[in-house]
């Protein structure tokens, strides 16, 4: 058996897939093959694999702190809610089927041997995988059709390190207790104790983490400082709450982005780098009253269209939008919120929701139909002449992205204003048009995901916007692959510094040899 080490939560959101992420990188720096793995991953926030497989952002993003292309074994399964009690369920990266939370008991089942099938194909990779659980271990009530915390633990007879949140208080509380209520083979698996995002004088916590290390008897491995402004994507949506609204060193001339905060946004990391450009003052809005006039509205990602767009026009924010258009603020949609800016939603078999046709924002003449087949799939492209000629500033930039979709968008025949934004194919394929904008180019949408992540198209955008503001251009700023890459390397330093490391080694030998 290879080296694995686990990290499982006293909760949610207490910073386990970035310590993952952060041991790959260190892992990788010492020079091993590492690949992270997470049996099952409850998000909306996806990652589209080379290969054109769906699975949680926490595992592609921690497969690139590794260096390693990511593969559908380090997440095969991937839970979607899609509202009302239910989720799509995506097992080895492609829908598998629309479930409520009672018959996924008697599923879980089922996919174990898959999980099993997936880790050992990993192992073939790696020197050692980094594990992570979800959630609490200790969630009682669900404890019998686990299976991704002590279940894959106990499997894998692996090492635990068991993080707790010292930020929300309540930390020796939620360590004690997710100890206490471990069966005993369970607790012997715990090799020790993370407090993350420690924000106090660490003096000050001596007596406290002596007590917790007798009280348990599990070493605290490592006390770790919060790390403010660490620029990589968390794995869920909990996490935009806590957002910083504003940047240092604030510049005026901001163009104002506004976000709407979908009650179904998915993929809101398509808008990180775009968030990072020093001239851009973006927030996320739930409101119409929040709306205010900004330079730019973003409609994002959704797994549930014609609900979230029917939400907006009960909120009045569809209309608050819409009356945004017509004062000439810009529009843009990302695959479910371009979605929306078309004439008519058709959900035919019901895939998504319960309504069969919707009226859409109606600026664009196309026309989404939901089908059950999902295109998941890496592509790249250029402007179409179209884009071109309405976005002379942009020629020749080429773009990538990735698209994860049940919906086709059509344009309606006979109608006019606008043409396709895009010409893309995935490997393989023949270039399609894609995407849409009308003539004055203040309105488009793409299903690319990403699209945003692209260096010159992103800064030749913001340049247009700024041209239009009669401001300067601005250059490009560090690539946001260069500022990744620095990104990780600046969490493992962070890591190595509060962690025990040569203690995480031994675990990692010893354990392994116990086992075979
Ligand atoms: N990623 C998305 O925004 C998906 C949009 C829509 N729910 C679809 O599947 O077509």
């Amino acid at each position: 058996m290879k080296k694995k080490i686990m990290i499982q939560g006293t909760g949610s959101d207490v910073g386990k897939s970035v310590l993952a992420a952060a041991l790959c990188r260190i892992l990788k720096q010492d020079g091993l093959r590492v690949a992270p793995f997470k049996s099952q991953n409850m998000a909306l926030n996806s990652y589209v694999t080379p290969d054109g497989r769906e699975i949680g952002r926490a595992q592609g993003v921690q497969a690139e702190a590794c260096g390693m292309a990511a593969t559908v074994d380090m997440n095969p399964i991937l839970i979607k809610p899609t509202g009302s009690m239910r989720s799509q369920i995506v097992v080895r990266g492609k829908p598998h089927m629309d479930m409520d939370a009672s018959s996924y008991r008697d599923f879980t089942r089922k996919v174990w041997p898959i999980l099993q099938e997936s880790y050992h194909r990993l192992e073939q990779q790696a020197d050692v995988i980094v594990i992570e659980g979800a959630g609490s271990p200790v969630e009682i009530n669900l404890k019998d059709r686990e299976i991704v915390n002590m279940r894959i633990a106990r499997w894998l007879q692996s090492p635990v390190l068991l993080v707790g949140d010292i930020d929300r208080g309540g930390l020796f509380a939620q360590v004690v207790g997710t100890l206490e209520l471990l069966e005993p083979e369970e607790r012997d698996l715990i090799a020790g104790i993370l407090i993350n995002k420690f924000r106090g004088d660490p003096s000050l916590l001596h007596s406290g983490i002596r007590w917790l290390e007798e009280r348990t008897g599990k070493p605290v491995l490592g006390l770790i400082p919060f790390l403010p402004d660490l620029d990589l994507e968390a794995e869920d949506s909990m996490s935009l709450d806590r957002r910083p609204v504003l940047k240092k060193n604030e510049r005026d001339d901001r163009i104002e982005v506004a976000v709407i905060r979908h009650p179904h946004l998915s993929n809101f990391t398509d808008f990180d780098a775009l968030e990072k450009e020093e001239d851009v003052a973006l927030r996320y809005v739930g409101h119409p009253e929040a709306l205010g006039s900004p330079d730019v509205v973003i409609l994002p990602g959704s797994k549930n269209t014609v609900e979230d767009w029917l939400h907006w026009v009960r909120m009045g924010m569809a209309g608050a939008i819409q009356d945004r258009a017509r004062q000439g603020g810009h529009i843009v949609g990302i695959c479910g919120g371009y979605q929306m800016m078309g004439m008519e939603l058709k959900d035919p078999l019901q895939v998504e929701s319960r309504h069969g046709q919707v009226k859409g924002m109606e600026l664009f003449p196309l026309h989404t139909t939901f089908l059950p087949e999902k295109r998941t799939v890496r592509v790249r492209g250029v402007l179409t002449n179209w884009g071109e000629e309405v976005w002379q500033s942009l020629r020749q930039e080429k773009v990538e992205g990735y698209e994860i979709h049940m919906g086709i968008t059509e344009p309606i025949s006979g109608g006019k204003s606008g043409g396709p934004l895009f010409r893309v194919a995935a490997d393989g394929e023949n270039p399609r048009g894609e995407g849409w904008i009308s003539r004055d180019g203040r309105r488009w949408g793409t299903y690319l995901h990403g699209v945003f992540d692209n260096d010159g198209f992103r800064r030749a955008w913001l340049n247009q916007l700024r041209r239009e503001k009669g401001w300067a251009p601005l250059q490009p700023s560090r690539s946001h692959a260069a500022r990744r890459e620095a990104a990780f390397d600046r969490l493992a330093d962070h890591v190595r510094r509060h962690v025990d490391i040569p203690r995480l080694y031994q675990i990692l030998d010893e354990k392994t040899s116990h086992t075979g």
